[in-house]
């Protein structure tokens, strides 16, 4: 049975379960588990795994047998747990210069699993999430198939990064005002689309970007540096090497990302997407409209976006207008960035049939299960060994 998630009622009866209460730090201890997730699809459900289009889903899974499995990768001895399975080929490369390691790509349920190592680390804490699972339901129904088990988890993991995005992160970027404007979930709603609006990933949920660090700390198991090192972020793209040897090599800057100004990226998205200017979307999220530079003084005090970039108010790009957005207390986010989540994420919500809290989907049962997980959890189970992490990333904003 794995400890993340009590797999209440999904055997032929119901089975008794031992439900870990948690609100201490060490691994024992927490209860079923959380994650950021990735962006640029549809229905709220992980890359790593759950939204994939078929043909790639097909090659992630293990079809030797009827287990409804994912592919496994190289075995960790020290942990006895599975990396993610090596790509075959394009689209990513992950041995650009000869003196690096030959060691390739990770292949995950998304192409950006390599683009840097925490994401990788990210991907393979979700992906050994599924397979455990799917052994306890063919477990408890040993009459199901290959296709049935690999589905059921795949939905339950869905489920968990669901309640973990929507109940333990967005909280936290967004503050208790947003997430009541975004309302309680009142069940799927038809006339609602849950496609990702231009804006929002050509610019509004790129504030990611704002957050990177430069530096990738690796730390051991009393929370000091590592023999080989924290690595300047440069280092840690496309090089799952460094996973599988703990940093051993000294890899060879990639270029593609060295190179790249990510925010003047941005900004040329959106002009490439035709995004209208900042100012019409303050009209859209019901700010006050902007004529004068001043007019901006109760949301942005930024002083370069106000008077000397742009001439006019008309010109200011969107994507530095909703980063330099001053933040409303207790939130990561300023308002119009705020009112573009919430939107967004409202829409993800209640348009997604499969939502996990619609009716239906999971039985109260399951539903009360799903419910406890969190990525502290999900971190404890499917991390080599970890033995204490935070009860709550609230500090990391993960
Ligand atoms: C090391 C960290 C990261 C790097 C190097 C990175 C790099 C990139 C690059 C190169 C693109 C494509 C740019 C383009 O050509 O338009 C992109 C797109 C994007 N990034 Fe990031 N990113 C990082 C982290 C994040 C984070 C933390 C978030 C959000 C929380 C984020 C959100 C997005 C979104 C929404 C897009 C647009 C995706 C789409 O259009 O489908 N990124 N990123």
């Amino acid at each position: 049975m794995p400890s993340s998630l009590s797999l209440l009622s999904y055997g032929r009866f119901y089975i008794p379960l031992i439900i870990l209460v948690a609100l201490l730090c060490i691994c024992s201890t927490l209860n079923s588990s959380f994650l950021t997730w990735e962006t640029g699809t549809a229905p709220s459900i992980p890359h790593e795994v759950s939204s994939v289009p078929c043909i790639m889903s097909e090659e992630l899974r293990d079809n030797t047998n009827e287990h409804g499995l994912l592919k496994e990768g190289l075995l960790v001895p020290s942990s006895g747990k599975h990396l993610l399975p090596f790509a075959t080929g394009p689209p990513t490369e992950c041995t650009r210069v000869e003196n690096e390691s030959f060691i390739p790509c990770f292949f995950a349920g998304d192409h950006r699993a390599n683009e840097q190592l925490g994401l990788t680390a990210m991907h393979t804490l979700w992906f050994r999430e599924h397979n455990p699972i799917a052994r306890a339901l063919l477990k408890m129904n040993p009459h199901w198939n290959g296709d049935i088990i690999y589905n059921e988890a795949r939905k339950i993991v869905g489920a968990q990064m669901q309640h973990n995005t929507y109940s333990h992160w967005l909280p936290k970027i967004l503050g208790d005002h947003a997430m009541k404007m975004m309302g309680d979930y009142k069940g799927y709603n038809p006339n609602v689309n849950a496609g990702i609006f231009n804006s929002f990933a050509t610019a509004a949920f790129r504030f990611g970007h704002t957050l990177i660090n430069p530096i990738l700390y690796r730390l051991n198991e009393t929370f000091g540096e590592i023999p080989q090192g924290h690595l300047p972020f440069h280092k840690a793209f496309f090089s799952p090497f460094q996973i599988i040897q703990e940093g051993g090599i000294d890899p060879l800057l990639r270029g593609l990302f060295v190179a790249l100004d990510l925010a003047a990226t941005n900004i040329q998205r959106g002009h490439d997407h035709g995004i209208p200017p900042y100012v019409d979307y303050r009209v859209f999220c019901n700010l006050t409209s902007v004529e004068k530079f001043e007019d901006l003084h109760n949301e942005i005090k930024e002083p370069k976006i106000r008077e000397k970039l742009y001439g006019t108010p008309l010109n200011i790009n969107f994507w530095p207008a909703l980063m330099v957005g001053d933040l409303i207390p207790g939130t990561r986010v300023g308002p119009t960035l705020m009112c573009l989540f919430v939107t967004q994420f409202q829409r993800l919500r209640d348009g997604d049939r499969f939502w996990y809290e619609n009716p239906g989907v999971f039985t109260m049962a399951q539903l009360s299960q799903l419910k406890q997980t969190s990525l502290a959890r999900v971190i404890c189970d499917n991390g080599d060994n970890i033995q204490q992490v935070q009860p709550d990333f609230k500090e990391t904003g993960l």
